[in-house]
Protein backbone atom coordinates (compact mmCIF):
# COMPACT_ATOMS: atom_id res chain seq x y z
CA UNK A 1 0.00 0.00 0.00
CA UNK A 2 1.17 3.69 -1.20
CA UNK A 3 0.00 6.48 0.25
CA UNK A 4 1.17 10.22 -0.52
CA UNK A 5 0.16 13.40 1.21
CA UNK A 6 0.74 16.83 0.40
CA UNK A 7 0.87 19.56 2.16
CA UNK A 8 1.21 23.52 1.41
CA UNK A 9 3.80 26.10 2.52
CA UNK A 10 2.35 29.42 3.63
CA UNK A 11 3.16 33.08 3.95
CA UNK A 12 2.61 35.33 6.89
CA UNK A 13 0.62 38.71 5.92
CA UNK A 14 1.27 39.94 9.59
CA UNK A 15 1.55 39.00 12.94
CA UNK A 16 4.41 36.41 13.07
CA UNK A 17 6.69 36.18 16.60
CA UNK A 18 4.07 38.11 18.04
CA UNK A 19 1.10 35.29 17.61
CA UNK A 20 3.53 33.37 20.00
CA UNK A 21 3.03 35.31 22.72
CA UNK A 22 -0.62 35.66 22.19
CA UNK A 23 -1.33 38.40 19.44
CA UNK A 24 -3.28 37.73 16.40
CA UNK A 25 -1.64 36.82 12.73
CA UNK A 26 -2.96 36.47 9.37
CA UNK A 27 -1.39 33.73 7.41
CA UNK A 28 -2.86 32.03 3.86
CA UNK A 29 -1.28 28.99 2.15
CA UNK A 30 0.76 29.61 -1.07
CA UNK A 31 1.05 26.43 -4.18
CA UNK A 32 4.12 25.16 -3.12
CA UNK A 33 3.98 21.57 -1.31
CA UNK A 34 6.04 18.79 0.51
CA UNK A 35 4.68 15.45 -0.07
CA UNK A 36 5.48 12.44 1.75
CA UNK A 37 5.13 9.07 -0.01
CA UNK A 38 4.76 6.18 2.50
CA UNK A 39 4.70 2.80 1.98
CA UNK A 40 4.74 0.27 4.57
CA UNK A 41 6.25 -3.30 4.21
CA UNK A 42 5.44 -6.49 5.99
CA UNK A 43 8.04 -7.55 8.65
CA UNK A 44 10.87 -9.48 6.82
CA UNK A 45 10.12 -7.90 3.33
CA UNK A 46 13.08 -7.01 1.68
CA UNK A 47 14.09 -3.56 1.42
CA UNK A 48 16.48 -3.54 -1.12
CA UNK A 49 15.66 -1.93 -4.65
CA UNK A 50 13.32 -3.84 -6.09
CA UNK A 51 13.23 -1.83 -9.71
CA UNK A 52 16.43 -2.14 -11.64
CA UNK A 53 16.31 1.92 -12.24
CA UNK A 54 16.23 1.85 -8.45
CA UNK A 55 19.27 -0.47 -8.48
CA UNK A 56 21.15 2.06 -10.92
CA UNK A 57 20.23 5.01 -8.40
CA UNK A 58 21.41 3.35 -5.46
CA UNK A 59 24.79 2.78 -6.39
CA UNK A 60 24.94 5.86 -8.26
CA UNK A 61 23.96 7.46 -5.37
CA UNK A 62 26.80 5.25 -3.53
CA UNK A 63 29.57 6.16 -6.00
CA UNK A 64 29.01 9.97 -5.50
CA UNK A 65 27.71 11.29 -2.50
CA UNK A 66 28.71 9.61 0.99
CA UNK A 67 25.69 9.95 2.42
CA UNK A 68 24.79 6.56 0.08
CA UNK A 69 27.47 5.11 2.68
CA UNK A 70 23.98 5.53 5.48
CA UNK A 71 21.66 3.83 2.91
CA UNK A 72 23.78 1.02 2.20
CA UNK A 73 24.74 0.39 5.51
CA UNK A 74 20.69 0.62 6.02
CA UNK A 75 20.18 -2.71 3.73
CA UNK A 76 23.17 -4.49 5.77
CA UNK A 77 21.12 -3.53 8.72
CA UNK A 78 17.59 -5.10 7.60
CA UNK A 79 19.29 -8.21 6.69
CA UNK A 80 21.43 -8.07 10.24
CA UNK A 81 17.69 -7.53 11.92
CA UNK A 82 17.37 -11.09 11.21
CA UNK A 83 15.13 -9.89 8.19
CA UNK A 84 12.98 -7.49 10.73
CA UNK A 85 13.15 -4.91 8.55
CA UNK A 86 13.88 -0.85 8.76
CA UNK A 87 12.37 2.51 9.00
CA UNK A 88 13.21 4.73 6.15
CA UNK A 89 13.39 8.30 5.15
CA UNK A 90 14.31 9.08 1.89
CA UNK A 91 14.90 12.74 1.22
CA UNK A 92 15.00 12.79 -2.52
CA UNK A 93 16.08 16.39 -2.80
CA UNK A 94 18.77 16.27 -0.53
CA UNK A 95 19.72 12.68 -2.05
CA UNK A 96 20.35 11.45 1.22
CA UNK A 97 18.31 8.28 2.59
CA UNK A 98 18.23 7.36 6.30
CA UNK A 99 17.16 4.24 8.05
CA UNK A 100 16.81 2.51 11.37
CA UNK A 101 17.11 -1.19 11.88
CA UNK A 102 13.07 -2.07 13.94
CA UNK A 103 15.54 -3.82 16.40
CA UNK A 104 17.41 -0.83 17.06
CA UNK A 105 14.29 1.36 17.45
CA UNK A 106 12.20 -1.23 19.78
CA UNK A 107 15.36 -1.22 21.66
CA UNK A 108 15.49 2.94 22.26
CA UNK A 109 11.79 3.20 22.56
CA UNK A 110 10.78 0.26 24.06
CA UNK A 111 7.34 -1.91 22.49
CA UNK A 112 5.67 1.21 21.06
CA UNK A 113 2.40 -0.18 19.44
CA UNK A 114 1.42 2.86 17.44
CA UNK A 115 -1.40 5.11 18.48
CA UNK A 116 -4.76 6.04 16.98
CA UNK A 117 -5.89 8.68 18.87
CA UNK A 118 -5.12 12.37 19.57
CA UNK A 119 -0.96 12.28 20.09
CA UNK A 120 1.01 12.66 23.43
CA UNK A 121 3.48 14.92 23.76
CA UNK A 122 6.86 13.63 22.95
CA UNK A 123 8.40 13.43 26.75
CA UNK A 124 12.21 14.56 27.15
CA UNK A 125 13.19 10.72 28.06
CA UNK A 126 11.83 10.46 24.48
CA UNK A 127 13.44 13.44 23.43
CA UNK A 128 16.85 11.89 25.03
CA UNK A 129 15.94 8.39 23.04
CA UNK A 130 15.29 9.42 19.72
CA UNK A 131 18.82 12.06 20.11
CA UNK A 132 20.66 8.52 20.38
CA UNK A 133 19.12 7.15 18.02
CA UNK A 134 20.13 10.12 15.36
CA UNK A 135 23.95 9.33 16.64
CA UNK A 136 24.38 6.42 13.92
CA UNK A 137 23.62 8.79 11.04
CA UNK A 138 25.70 9.99 9.36
CA UNK A 139 24.30 14.38 8.29
CA UNK A 140 26.43 15.78 6.04
CA UNK A 141 27.78 18.87 8.30
CA UNK A 142 26.31 21.48 5.68
CA UNK A 143 22.82 19.54 6.11
CA UNK A 144 23.20 19.37 9.96
CA UNK A 145 19.60 21.26 10.39
CA UNK A 146 18.23 18.32 9.18
CA UNK A 147 18.19 16.48 12.51
CA UNK A 148 15.39 18.26 13.90
CA UNK A 149 13.34 17.60 10.84
CA UNK A 150 14.67 13.48 11.13
CA UNK A 151 14.01 13.82 15.05
CA UNK A 152 10.23 14.92 14.58
CA UNK A 153 10.25 12.00 11.95
CA UNK A 154 11.06 9.51 13.80
CA UNK A 155 8.54 10.86 16.92
CA UNK A 156 5.96 10.48 14.07
CA UNK A 157 6.27 7.42 12.49
CA UNK A 158 6.68 5.65 15.67
CA UNK A 159 4.33 6.68 17.86
CA UNK A 160 1.53 6.59 15.08
CA UNK A 161 3.04 2.83 13.34
CA UNK A 162 4.67 1.75 16.45
CA UNK A 163 8.25 0.14 15.27
CA UNK A 164 6.76 -1.70 11.82
CA UNK A 165 9.01 -1.53 8.86
CA UNK A 166 8.26 1.14 5.91
CA UNK A 167 9.77 3.82 3.53
CA UNK A 168 8.70 7.51 3.20
CA UNK A 169 10.35 9.25 0.91
CA UNK A 170 9.61 13.30 0.91
CA UNK A 171 9.83 15.82 -2.00
CA UNK A 172 9.34 19.71 -1.47
CA UNK A 173 9.18 22.35 -3.78
CA UNK A 174 9.53 24.84 -1.01
CA UNK A 175 12.96 25.98 0.54
CA UNK A 176 13.74 24.74 3.50
CA UNK A 177 14.35 27.32 6.65
CA UNK A 178 13.67 30.16 4.51
CA UNK A 179 10.56 31.68 6.11
CA UNK A 180 7.66 29.63 3.79
CA UNK A 181 6.70 26.86 6.61
CA UNK A 182 9.04 24.16 5.21
CA UNK A 183 8.78 22.63 8.96
CA UNK A 184 4.83 22.33 9.32
CA UNK A 185 4.58 21.40 5.81
CA UNK A 186 6.85 18.41 6.07
CA UNK A 187 5.32 17.81 9.73
CA UNK A 188 1.83 18.29 8.32
CA UNK A 189 2.38 16.00 4.89
CA UNK A 190 4.13 13.18 7.42
CA UNK A 191 1.32 13.09 9.76
CA UNK A 192 -1.19 12.80 7.01
CA UNK A 193 0.18 10.17 5.00
CA UNK A 194 1.17 7.90 8.80
CA UNK A 195 -2.58 8.78 9.97
CA UNK A 196 -4.29 7.45 6.97
CA UNK A 197 -1.79 4.38 6.94
CA UNK A 198 -2.75 3.16 10.45
CA UNK A 199 -6.29 3.81 9.02
CA UNK A 200 -7.15 6.66 12.02
CA UNK A 201 -7.88 9.09 8.61
CA UNK A 202 -9.86 9.19 5.73
CA UNK A 203 -11.61 5.80 6.78
CA UNK A 204 -13.76 4.87 3.93
CA UNK A 205 -12.56 7.21 2.06
CA UNK A 206 -10.72 6.40 -1.10
CA UNK A 207 -12.77 5.71 -4.59
CA UNK A 208 -10.13 2.94 -6.01
CA UNK A 209 -8.93 5.54 -8.62
CA UNK A 210 -5.67 7.62 -7.79
CA UNK A 211 -6.49 11.01 -7.34
CA UNK A 212 -6.43 13.43 -4.24
CA UNK A 213 -8.58 13.67 -1.74
CA UNK A 214 -9.56 16.21 0.98
CA UNK A 215 -10.44 15.20 4.14
CA UNK A 216 -13.02 16.06 6.58
CA UNK A 217 -12.81 18.80 9.35
CA UNK A 218 -12.20 16.06 11.99
CA UNK A 219 -9.69 13.84 10.68
CA UNK A 220 -7.87 17.44 9.79
CA UNK A 221 -7.98 18.64 13.37
CA UNK A 222 -6.17 15.15 14.11
CA UNK A 223 -3.84 15.23 11.42
CA UNK A 224 -3.13 19.28 12.84
CA UNK A 225 -2.50 17.80 16.35
CA UNK A 226 0.03 15.43 15.49
CA UNK A 227 1.69 17.97 13.41
CA UNK A 228 1.71 20.47 15.69
CA UNK A 229 4.00 18.00 18.13
CA UNK A 230 6.41 17.27 15.30
CA UNK A 231 6.70 21.37 15.09
CA UNK A 232 7.31 21.74 18.84
CA UNK A 233 10.36 19.37 18.38
CA UNK A 234 11.34 21.51 15.07
CA UNK A 235 10.62 24.99 16.33
CA UNK A 236 10.41 24.49 20.48
CA UNK A 237 8.43 26.89 21.03
CA UNK A 238 5.43 27.37 17.67
CA UNK A 239 2.09 29.45 18.03
CA UNK A 240 0.63 26.52 15.61
CA UNK A 241 0.09 28.61 12.72
CA UNK A 242 2.36 27.66 10.24
CA UNK A 243 0.76 23.96 10.98
CA UNK A 244 -2.97 24.87 10.89
CA UNK A 245 -2.81 26.88 8.04
CA UNK A 246 -0.90 24.40 6.23
CA UNK A 247 -3.56 21.55 7.06
CA UNK A 248 -6.75 23.57 6.25
CA UNK A 249 -5.20 25.94 3.76
CA UNK A 250 -6.80 29.03 2.63
CA UNK A 251 -6.61 32.18 4.12
CA UNK A 252 -6.74 32.27 7.95
CA UNK A 253 -6.57 34.79 11.31
CA UNK A 254 -5.10 32.79 13.90
CA UNK A 255 -4.79 33.63 17.68
CA UNK A 256 -4.05 31.93 20.79
CA UNK A 257 -4.95 28.61 19.07
CA UNK A 258 -8.21 29.83 17.65
CA UNK A 259 -8.68 29.72 13.66
CA UNK A 260 -11.37 32.00 11.47
CA UNK A 261 -11.13 31.07 8.34
CA UNK A 262 -10.89 34.62 6.00
CA UNK A 263 -12.83 34.61 3.01
CA UNK A 264 -11.15 36.26 0.10
CA UNK A 265 -12.98 36.86 -3.13
CA UNK A 266 -9.78 38.34 -4.75
CA UNK A 267 -7.02 37.03 -3.66
CA UNK A 268 -3.77 39.12 -2.82
CA UNK A 269 -1.07 38.60 -5.25
CA UNK A 270 2.43 38.42 -3.70
CA UNK A 271 5.85 38.04 -5.05
CA UNK A 272 8.52 36.46 -2.90
CA UNK A 273 12.07 36.96 -3.14
CA UNK A 274 14.38 34.41 -1.38
CA UNK A 275 17.39 36.30 0.11
CA UNK A 276 18.89 32.50 0.79
CA UNK A 277 20.52 33.89 4.07
CA UNK A 278 19.96 30.82 6.29
CA UNK A 279 18.09 31.32 9.44
CA UNK A 280 16.65 28.97 12.56
CA UNK A 281 13.37 29.27 13.03
CA UNK A 282 13.39 28.42 16.47
CA UNK A 283 16.89 30.38 17.43
CA UNK A 284 14.70 33.39 16.42
CA UNK A 285 11.67 32.86 17.97
CA UNK A 286 13.96 32.26 21.42
CA UNK A 287 15.51 35.76 20.37
CA UNK A 288 12.50 37.56 20.86
CA UNK A 289 11.34 35.94 23.63
CA UNK A 290 14.60 36.81 25.42
CA UNK A 291 14.28 40.68 24.26
CA UNK A 292 10.53 39.81 25.77
CA UNK A 293 11.60 39.31 29.28
CA UNK A 294 14.27 41.74 29.02
CA UNK A 295 12.06 44.48 28.14
CA UNK A 296 8.60 43.08 29.52
CA UNK A 297 6.53 46.43 28.97
CA UNK A 298 8.14 47.85 26.01
CA UNK A 299 7.23 44.56 24.06
CA UNK A 300 4.38 43.57 25.41
CA UNK A 301 3.56 47.32 23.25
CA UNK A 302 4.70 46.35 20.16
CA UNK A 303 2.67 42.82 20.59
CA UNK A 304 -0.36 44.60 21.48
CA UNK A 305 0.70 47.10 18.13
CA UNK A 306 0.37 43.88 16.04
CA UNK A 307 -2.32 42.56 17.42
CA UNK A 308 -4.37 45.68 16.70
CA UNK A 309 -2.51 45.72 12.98
CA UNK A 310 -4.06 41.60 12.53
CA UNK A 311 -7.49 42.38 13.35
CA UNK A 312 -7.73 45.58 11.07
CA UNK A 313 -6.37 43.50 7.91
CA UNK A 314 -7.88 40.69 8.69
CA UNK A 315 -11.30 42.95 9.01
CA UNK A 316 -10.63 44.52 5.60
CA UNK A 317 -9.77 41.08 3.64
CA UNK A 318 -13.28 40.17 4.63
CA UNK A 319 -15.45 43.74 3.63
CA UNK A 320 -13.25 43.40 0.51
CA UNK A 321 -14.98 39.83 0.27
CA UNK A 322 -18.20 41.40 0.61
CA UNK A 323 -17.80 43.85 -1.47
CA UNK A 324 -17.79 46.76 0.87
CA UNK A 325 -14.54 48.21 -0.06
CA UNK A 326 -12.70 48.68 -3.47
CA UNK A 327 -10.13 46.48 -4.08
CA UNK A 328 -7.56 49.34 -4.59
CA UNK A 329 -8.65 50.81 -1.55
CA UNK A 330 -8.17 47.38 0.06
CA UNK A 331 -4.45 46.95 -1.44
CA UNK A 332 -3.67 50.70 -0.20
CA UNK A 333 -4.76 49.38 3.21
CA UNK A 334 -2.99 46.44 3.12
CA UNK A 335 0.27 47.71 1.76
CA UNK A 336 0.16 50.66 5.02
CA UNK A 337 -0.49 47.84 7.71
CA UNK A 338 2.56 45.62 6.12
CA UNK A 339 5.02 48.47 5.86
CA UNK A 340 3.98 49.09 9.96
CA UNK A 341 3.98 45.64 11.06
CA UNK A 342 8.01 45.71 9.01
CA UNK A 343 8.63 48.64 11.04
CA UNK A 344 7.99 46.72 14.11
CA UNK A 345 9.58 43.46 13.28
CA UNK A 346 12.64 45.35 13.24
CA UNK A 347 11.65 46.26 17.05
CA UNK A 348 11.92 42.91 17.74
CA UNK A 349 15.16 42.24 16.18
CA UNK A 350 14.36 40.08 13.30
CA UNK A 351 15.06 41.52 10.41
CA UNK A 352 18.54 41.48 8.72
CA UNK A 353 20.42 43.51 5.99
CA UNK A 354 19.60 41.42 3.41
CA UNK A 355 15.75 41.85 4.31
CA UNK A 356 16.79 45.58 4.57
CA UNK A 357 17.90 45.67 0.97
CA UNK A 358 15.05 44.05 -0.70
CA UNK A 359 12.47 46.58 0.83
CA UNK A 360 14.58 49.65 -0.09
CA UNK A 361 14.98 47.66 -3.84
CA UNK A 362 10.96 47.39 -3.68
CA UNK A 363 10.47 51.08 -2.49
CA UNK A 364 11.90 52.49 -5.46
CA UNK A 365 9.13 51.27 -7.58
CA UNK A 366 6.82 52.60 -4.59
CA UNK A 367 5.92 48.59 -3.91
CA UNK A 368 5.97 47.60 -0.02
CA UNK A 369 7.58 44.76 1.35
CA UNK A 370 7.82 43.01 4.77
CA UNK A 371 9.64 40.01 5.98
CA UNK A 372 7.49 36.69 6.25
CA UNK A 373 8.16 33.84 8.97
CA UNK A 374 10.56 34.26 11.22
CA UNK A 375 13.04 36.52 9.25
CA UNK A 376 16.19 36.55 9.98
CA UNK A 377 16.95 36.43 6.19
CA UNK A 378 15.08 33.65 4.77
CA UNK A 379 11.78 35.10 2.34
CA UNK A 380 10.18 38.48 1.98
CA UNK A 381 7.16 39.76 0.57
CA UNK A 382 6.50 42.44 -2.11
CA UNK A 383 2.64 43.01 -2.08
CA UNK A 384 1.67 43.64 -5.83
CA UNK A 385 -0.97 45.93 -6.69
CA UNK A 386 -3.44 44.95 -9.32
CA UNK A 387 -2.75 48.05 -11.71
CA UNK A 388 0.91 47.51 -11.31
CA UNK A 389 2.28 47.06 -14.74
CA UNK A 390 3.98 44.06 -15.67
CA UNK A 391 6.99 45.35 -16.57
CA UNK A 392 7.52 46.98 -13.20
CA UNK A 393 7.42 43.75 -12.00
CA UNK A 394 9.80 42.31 -14.28
CA UNK A 395 12.23 45.28 -13.58
CA UNK A 396 11.73 44.68 -9.49
CA UNK A 397 12.57 41.09 -10.38
CA UNK A 398 15.54 41.99 -12.12
CA UNK A 399 17.14 44.48 -9.31
CA UNK A 400 16.37 41.97 -7.11
CA UNK A 401 18.23 39.03 -8.64
CA UNK A 402 20.87 41.40 -9.52
CA UNK A 403 21.61 40.85 -5.59
CA UNK A 404 21.54 37.20 -5.81
CA UNK A 405 18.53 36.92 -4.60
CA UNK A 406 15.91 34.34 -5.69
CA UNK A 407 12.10 35.51 -6.72
CA UNK A 408 9.05 34.09 -7.79
CA UNK A 409 5.15 34.76 -8.09
CA UNK A 410 2.97 32.23 -6.18
CA UNK A 411 -0.84 31.69 -5.68
CA UNK A 412 -2.27 32.81 -2.09
CA UNK A 413 -4.80 30.82 -0.06
CA UNK A 414 -5.16 27.68 -1.94
CA UNK A 415 -6.12 24.35 -0.39
CA UNK A 416 -4.77 22.86 2.67
CA UNK A 417 -3.59 18.89 2.82
CA UNK A 418 -4.70 16.49 0.49
CA UNK A 419 -3.83 12.60 0.47
CA UNK A 420 -4.21 9.84 -2.18
CA UNK A 421 -4.00 6.17 -1.76
CA UNK A 422 -2.04 3.83 -4.63
N1 LIG B 1 11.54 18.54 3.21
C1 LIG B 1 12.15 18.45 4.39
N2 LIG B 1 12.90 17.37 4.70
C2 LIG B 1 13.49 17.26 5.90
N3 LIG B 1 13.44 18.18 6.87
C3 LIG B 1 12.72 19.27 6.63
C4 LIG B 1 12.05 19.47 5.39
N4 LIG B 1 11.43 20.65 5.46
C5 LIG B 1 11.71 21.18 6.66
N5 LIG B 1 12.49 20.36 7.38
C6 LIG B 1 12.99 20.57 8.75
O1 LIG B 1 12.55 21.86 9.15
C7 LIG B 1 13.66 22.74 9.38
C8 LIG B 1 13.32 24.13 8.88
O2 LIG B 1 12.35 24.65 9.72
P1 LIG B 1 12.28 26.17 10.12
O3 LIG B 1 11.08 26.28 10.95
O4 LIG B 1 13.57 26.63 10.70
O5 LIG B 1 12.08 26.94 8.72
P2 LIG B 1 10.76 27.09 7.86
O6 LIG B 1 9.68 26.24 8.42
O7 LIG B 1 11.13 26.88 6.44
O8 LIG B 1 10.40 28.64 8.05
P3 LIG B 1 9.28 29.32 9.02
O9 LIG B 1 9.17 28.47 10.23
O10 LIG B 1 9.87 30.68 9.34
O11 LIG B 1 8.08 29.40 8.18
C9 LIG B 1 14.81 22.11 8.60
O12 LIG B 1 16.03 22.49 9.20
C10 LIG B 1 14.53 20.62 8.76
O13 LIG B 1 14.97 20.15 9.99
C1 LIG C 1 7.96 33.12 13.88
C2 LIG C 1 6.62 32.41 13.90
O1 LIG C 1 5.64 33.31 14.42
C3 LIG C 1 6.14 32.03 12.49
C4 LIG C 1 7.09 31.19 11.70
O2 LIG C 1 6.53 30.94 10.43
C5 LIG C 1 6.73 31.19 14.78
C6 LIG C 1 5.37 30.59 15.14
O3 LIG C 1 4.35 31.27 15.12
O4 LIG C 1 5.36 29.40 15.49
MG1 LIG D 1 9.05 26.41 10.44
Amino acid sequence: MEVRARAPGKIILVGEHAVVHGSAAVAAAIDLYTTSSLSLLHEGQSQTPAHPLDWIRFFDSFVTAATALTAATSFYYAGEDGGAGAVELDLRDSALVFSWPCSSLRRALGEVSGKAGAPTPCSPDELAAIAKLMEGQEIPEAKIWLSAGLSAFLYLYTSILGCRPGKVVVTSDLPIGAGLGSSAAFCVSMSGALLTAAGTVGVGGGSGVEEWELFGKDDLELVNQWAFQGEKIIHGKPSGIDNSVSTFGSMIKFKKGELTNLKSRNPVKMLITDTRVGRNTKALVAGVSERASRHPDAMASVFHAVNSISEELSSIVELAAEDEIAITSKEDKLAELMEMNQGLLQCMGVSHSSIETVLQTTLKYSLVSKLTGAGGGGCVLTLIPTLSANIVLEKVATELESHGFRCFKVEVGGRGLQVCRG
